[in-house]
């Protein structure tokens, strides 16, 4: 028997989750309400989330989604990159590594974790009322604060610039989780150096596109809570995409969720304590003239286990322009202005392919 969920009026846009534009949904599938228990009435999820009985259920995807086989992430110890041989070959061939001994204190970490759960436990309206105007932005149902996806993201969370953690009007509320988010991104961004320098070696780059093409200040840090989803065959926490940075740096929970697509195959990505996955995003993609891959990555749903991680994204500077002998020149606002067109045009993002000198021959 399918499972009927039936929507009325949905537009998913994320003023639409928030202003929730939906009327009655009804749902005639058992198994949904078996796992209604564990999803269900917690006030701290969006609306939008709520079990089938809610009436403000979305629409299930066709596609199933399911775990695959898992694929073993390079291990790299950023102490060592300079003597590293395999860092250049593992970015080349996947775009994804993963990192030890990164000196991001385990406390520091816990910390922002433990806190981060704090905040978005917190009932879904006062999240949305003190969070309405505050440096620190909430969201929920796209993969990111501004996107307007067509697919509903089985996540929330909080997303804030690294420019605005300084700014005073992030301290009220935000204190302490302020403070160790700017600890915890001075982190981030000299690991992003490090592993950059190291990169550009091998990408040829002169002194000033070394310094240009990454800027740490630009940076953006994102808390993400994946709640648990009734159906996770239908839903993903995250859609797949690429990132539109230059690098990530993800720090995960042990729960598990995150799969990359490498050869056709969506391959889980395990968990591994005390690490940090770093993957290649668009413009080093570009800048290394497609010599190294933005991986496509996505998250899956769990009908069991929330999942929390966190995402530090670095960009170059605003007005800095990309050269590549693949890609037309472009800085990075113009690629931000194109990914937003592309998204209310289609729903979702086109890419780099809407750069590229010579468009790939559709015929
Ligand atoms: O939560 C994750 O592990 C992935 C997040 C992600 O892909 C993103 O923020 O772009
Ligand atoms: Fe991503």
């Amino acid at each position: 028997m399918s499972c009927l969920i039936l929507p009325l009026s949905l537009s998913l846009s994320s003023k639409s989750h928030q202003h929730s534009q939906l009327t009655t949904n009804q749902c005639l599938c058992p198994s949904l309400f078996q796992s209604m228990d564990q999803a269900t009435e917690n006030p701290s999820y969006p609306p939008l989330f709520l079990t089938p009985g809610s009436h403000l259920h979305p629409t299930p995807q066709p596609t199933t989604f399911q775990p695959g086989p898992t694929i073993q992430v390079p291990l790299l110890d950023l102490q060592r990159l300079d003597t590293d041989v395999h860092l250049f070959q593992s970015c080349q061939k996947l775009g994804l590594i993963r990192l030890t001994n990164h000196g991001v204190p385990p406390g520091l970490s816990d910390r922002l974790f433990g806190f981060a759960r704090e905040i978005l436990s917190r009932p879904f309206e006062r999240k949305v009322a003190e969070l309405a105007d505050a440096a620190v932005k909430y969201f929920w149902g796209t993969p990111a604060v501004s996107l307007n996806s067509k697919e509903v993201n089985w996540l929330e969370g909080l997303h804030v610039s690294v420019s605005g953690l300084s700014s005073p009007a992030s301290e009220s509320e935000f204190g302490e989780f302020r403070n160790l988010a700017i600890e915890y991104c001075e982190h981030m961004a000299r690991i992003s150096r490090t592993l950059f320098n190291t990169l550009a070696i091998d990408l040829n780059l002169d002194e000033e596109q070394t310094t240009t093409y990454l800027s740490e200040s630009n940076g953006m840090f994102r808390v993400y809570r994946y709640p648990i989803c009734p159906n996770p065959s239908s839903y993903l926490g995250m859609e797949a995409h690429t990132d539109s940075s230059v690098l990530t740096i993800l720090n995960e929970d042990d729960v598990g969720g995150l799969q990359v697509l490498s050869e056709h195959t969506w391959f889980n990505v395990v968990p591994v304590p005390g690490t940090l996955i770093v993957n290649l995003g668009d413009l080093f993609q570009v800048i290394s003239d497609d010599r190294y891959n933005s991986v496509k990555h996505r998250v899956l749903a769990s009908s069991v286990t929330e999942r929390i991680s966190l995402g530090y994204f670095v960009f170059p500077q605003e007005d800095s322009v990309l050269r590549s002998s693949i890609y037309n020149p472009f800085t990075l606002k113009e690629f931000r202005a194109q990914v937003q067109e592309d998204i209310m045009k289609t729903g979702s993002k086109v890419g780099l392919k809407q750069f590229r000198k010579e468009k790939p021959n559709l015929n």
